[in-house]
């Protein structure tokens, strides 16, 4: 088992990387105060892990569960109300544990609920998918989806500890798995050149669960996540790097209603739109936008935007994100593989190239 930790003053905490880990005896249960924890899940992942996870968490005075449907069209309030009624129902105070078991869409929902239960309770991360472990588990980013602009509802509120069992990669579907990747190679865009030439390297290692690359890329993504989170918790400034080809993302995942495109798929198509408007700016070479697009073309990732999205809609869904500031659209970019860079004065023409190049 390998331990990194979130440095954040009274809210650090451990993120522990290792096999069998729902397993680990005392490992969970540790992570908790109080003896009332609510367990939350999904129906893909519930009867795959939950058995295990009760098991590890030990005897509780109060241990609900809550099992949601799967998918990113339910990350919604109407779900993380559900979560709070369970709560609520059962007689849980204001020191029980939220535990998340299970992806992104879990993970961001539930520790949603644990932030706004009696003004906000503890919450334990279980990521399940490849890309919980890398991103979503850490970082304290909480909340659903609104019709009109993904992850609109939410909260800052860090988890007290991040368990992550690789062993539960073993069930994932391989198209989940690909869209995971998509955040790593992201980290090696952002802040790690280094890192970015050994994922061009060891991609098929990766490709086909390699454990001891696996347990390498997870640890080198998290480890980059953890300093980012550090540096700025709550998107003052350098935090908004981890948002690489989210901007264009975001509007895709939107455009489609959620949950048709995966959101590291729709990520993974941002980010080539990102190098190209770099490329565009002379800070990547051509060979680069390309070695990105074969990169993630062996990874079964779309590497252009849905042909069907319109310059209009991008720049109609585009105008809602997060990082606008007095309407001024704020995109990350490449200074050079491992650099990234915010820019606020992206041109139409410059985003017309991307939705119809050439
Ligand atoms: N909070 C953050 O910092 C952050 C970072 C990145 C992404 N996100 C959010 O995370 C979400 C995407 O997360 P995701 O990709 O994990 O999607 P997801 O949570 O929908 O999980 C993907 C699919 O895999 C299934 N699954 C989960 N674990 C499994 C396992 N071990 N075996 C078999 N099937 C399993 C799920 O039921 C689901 O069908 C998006 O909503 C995105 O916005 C948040
Ligand atoms: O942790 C962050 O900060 C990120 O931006 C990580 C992203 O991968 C993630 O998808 C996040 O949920 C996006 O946040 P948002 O603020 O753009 O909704
Ligand atoms: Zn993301």
């Amino acid at each position: 088992m390998h331990t990194l930790r979130v440095d954040l003053g009274e809210r650090s905490y451990p993120i522990y990387i290792g096999r069998d880990l729902f397993a680990t005896p005392e490992l969970l249960a540790e992570q908790i105060q109080g003896s009332q924890v609510v367990l939350v899940s999904n129906e893909v992942v519930a009867p795959l892990y939950a058995d295990k996870v009760r098991a590890a968490l030990g005897e509780r005075k109060l241990l609900s569960e809550v099992v949601l449907p799967d998918g990113e069209q339910h990350k919604t309030m109407a779900m993380m109300e559900r979560i709070i009624d369970r709560a609520m129902a059962d007689g849980h105070s204001r020191n029980t544990t939220f535990v998340a078991l299970g992806g992104g869409v879990v993970g961001d929902m539930t520790g949603f609920a644990a932030a706004c239960y009696q003004r906000g309770v503890d919450f334990v991360q279980l990521p399940t998918t490849l890309l919980a472990q890398v991103d979503s588990s850490v970082g304290g980013k909480t909340g659903v989806n609104h019709p009109l602009g993904k992850n609109m509802i939410g909260a800052f509120h860090q988890p007290r500890a991040v368990l992550i069992d690789t062993d539960t990669l073993q069930t994932l579907p391989t198209r989940e798995f690909a869209a995971g990747l998509a955040e790593v190679l992201k980290y090696g865009l952002i802040c790690d050149a280094q890192f970015y030439r050994w994922l061009v390297v060891n991609m098929p290692r990766l490709l086909a669960r390699d454990e001891a690359a696996l347990a390498e890329a997870i640890e080198r993504s998290c480890a980059s996540k953890a300093a980012v989170v550090a540096a700025d918790e709550r998107e003052g400034g350098v935090r908004a790097i981890l948002n690489l080809g989210h901007t264009f993302g975001h509007a895709i995942e939107n455009h489609q209603g959620y949950g048709q495109w995966l959101h590291g798929e729709a990520v993974a198509a941002g980010m080539v739109m990102a190098a190209r408007m770099s490329a565009a700016r002379g800070w990547l070479s051509e060979e680069e936008v390309q070695g990105l697009v074969d990169l993630q073309r062996s990874m079964e990732l779309p590497v252009e935007p849905p042909p069907e999205m319109s310059l209009a809609d991008f720049q109609t869904l585009m105008a809602r994100d997060k990082k606008v500031i007095d309407g001024r659209l704020r995109l990350v970019l490449l200074r050079e593989i491992g650099s990234a860079v915010i820019v606020d004065d992206a041109s139409e023409d410059e985003l017309q190239k991307l939705i119809a190049p050439g």
